[in-house]
């Protein structure tokens, strides 16, 4: 931790709080980030030498593991061919062939390079399809960092405190409306008010933003429901989820049938990637073929474009997915018996491959707040101590943590096992500040 120190110290001279994403500052948790030098498999590497079981991975894009070498090998052939030419490429088709072909409900997709351009031009697009204003999210849920989606938004907007920053104008703020996660009967009663203004809704369907919460199956039913009633575009933003139940993002795995899908993160193994894509109807109205409007000069990027179809190539794979399913289920397992046995209130969530853990009491976590009534301080200090133990979990309790197709039983073992030390460290009330 010396040099991630000094390292911090100089960044924040010309760097703002000397992190490019407020996530990664540790205010949550307080100390200082640490500083990383390389990745490989499970693992992260500081610039200290210490070695850290990774279940941040990124903030998700690396279920293949850190460093994988098809991905790489795939970055590095394109690099010689040159890194951009602002001009159409053949990777570009094949990878949208892929994700047509992979992804439920996806006749068209256009590139961009983040999760945020992703979401932005997808409200966009529906805003401009059915000429309507209204855009209904939900409490907790974040979808990047654009005007209108940083409303009571998740992830480092809860963590600072400023779900609603000030820089986005209260005209543009109006016309969000936020819901309840998991709240069928408010969703319902809203767009029976508001219905016809409604240009779209949009949802994570499994959050990551408020950690991990799942959807009820009925939530899940009546978002389609409302949005066929009222003819609102239904947004499934899967930055997070695609390609982390399975190849076919949540939506196969639950079978909900969006309008547009907002991907990124896994789909580009590691480089800025972000895509929309959907019905064909809908998508026709984005330009050049329609008139709304939406670009990029490094959309559609070549070395990003093989890094993508290369993760494609490795977790379309038969049997990818079950051994990451059931070792993201063991380790759940495993630190519940743990906190169990050291008299610690504390439950988890899971789904596919990501998870989170909640210092509650409480049965169940399953909207925002149900996450806000959790101890956060003692999340705190269970993180720092974990750390000490080479474990990196997400710096702040809002976050969901993500399981890799490199983390061994092994890994999941030591976890567990230093969980069951911080655990009872904490209730002997012996764990620090
Ligand atoms: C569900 C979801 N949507 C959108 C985004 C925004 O993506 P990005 O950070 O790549 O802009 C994120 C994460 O950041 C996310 O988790
Ligand atoms: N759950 C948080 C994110 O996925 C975003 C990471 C970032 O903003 O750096």
């Amino acid at each position: 931790m010396v040099t991630s120190q000094a390292l911090f110290e100089r960044a924040n001279a010309h760097i703002p709080g000397g992190v490019n994403s407020p996530v990664r500052a540790f205010k949550a948790v307080g100390g200082t980030p640490v500083f990383i030098d390389r990745a490989d498999g499970a693992y992260l590497f500081d610039t200290d030498g210490n070695r850290y079981i990774d279940y941040v991975l990124s903030w998700g894009p690396m279920i293949m593991g850190h460093n994988h070498p098809e991905v790489r090998e795939a970055v590095v052939r394109q690099a010689e061919k040159g890194l951009s030419f602002g001009a159409p490429t053949e990777l570009e088709t094949q990878l949208a062939d892929r994700i047509c072909d992979i992804m439920p409900n996806m006749d068209m997709v256009r590139m961009v390079n983040s999760g945020t351009e992703a979401t932005m031009s997808a409200i966009r697009l529906a805003r401009g399809y059915t000429n309507r204003d209204k855009i209904v999210k939900f409490e907790g849920c974040y979808h990047g960092h654009s005007d209108s989606l940083l409303i009571k938004a998740g992830s480092g907007a809860l963590t600072l405190g400023v779900p609603s920053s000030p820089g986005v104008p209260a005209c543009l703020a109006e016309h969000t409306i936020t819901l309840t996660y998991n709240d069928t009967e408010g969703l319902r009663q809203c767009f029976a008010e508001h219905g016809d203004k409604i240009a779209c809704l949009i949802v994570e369907p499994v959050t990551g933003n408020m950690n991990c919460v799942l959807p009820k199956p009925e939530f899940l039913t009546a978002m389609r429901e409302v949005c066929n009633e009222s003819g609102a575009v239904f947004i499934l933003d899967e930055v997070m989820t695609g390609f982390r139940f399975g190849p076919h993002g949540a939506q196969g795995h639950y079978g909900i049938e969006a309008d547009i899908t907002t991907l990124g993160k896994i789909l580009g193994g590691g480089m800025p990637v972000g895509a929309f894509g959907g019905k064909r109807r809908i998508m026709e109205h984005i330009a050049p073929l329609g008139p709304v409007y939406q670009a990029g000069t490094l959309s559609g990027n070549p070395i990003a474009m093989a890094a993508g179809l290369a993760t494609m190539d490795i977790i379309t794979r038969p049997g990818f997915y079950q051994p990451i399913f059931d070792r993201t289920a063991r380790l759940c397992h495993g630190l519940e018996a743990a906190a169990d046995s050291a008299g610690v209130p504390f439950t988890t969530n899971h789904a596919g491959t990501m998870f989170g853990g909640f210092f509650t009491d409480a049965p169940k976590v399953e909207n925002y707040a149900d996450v806000m009534a959790c101890d956060t301080k003692t999340f705190g200090r269970f993180f720092h101590r974990m750390l000490e133990h080479g474990v990196y979990l997400a710096p702040a309790s809002y976050e969901a943590g993500f399981m890799s197709a490199a983390h061994t039983d092994e890994d999941i073992d030591k976890t567990i096992e230093a969980a069951n030390i911080v655990f009872h460290m904490i209730a002997a009330g012996s764990s620090g500040a």
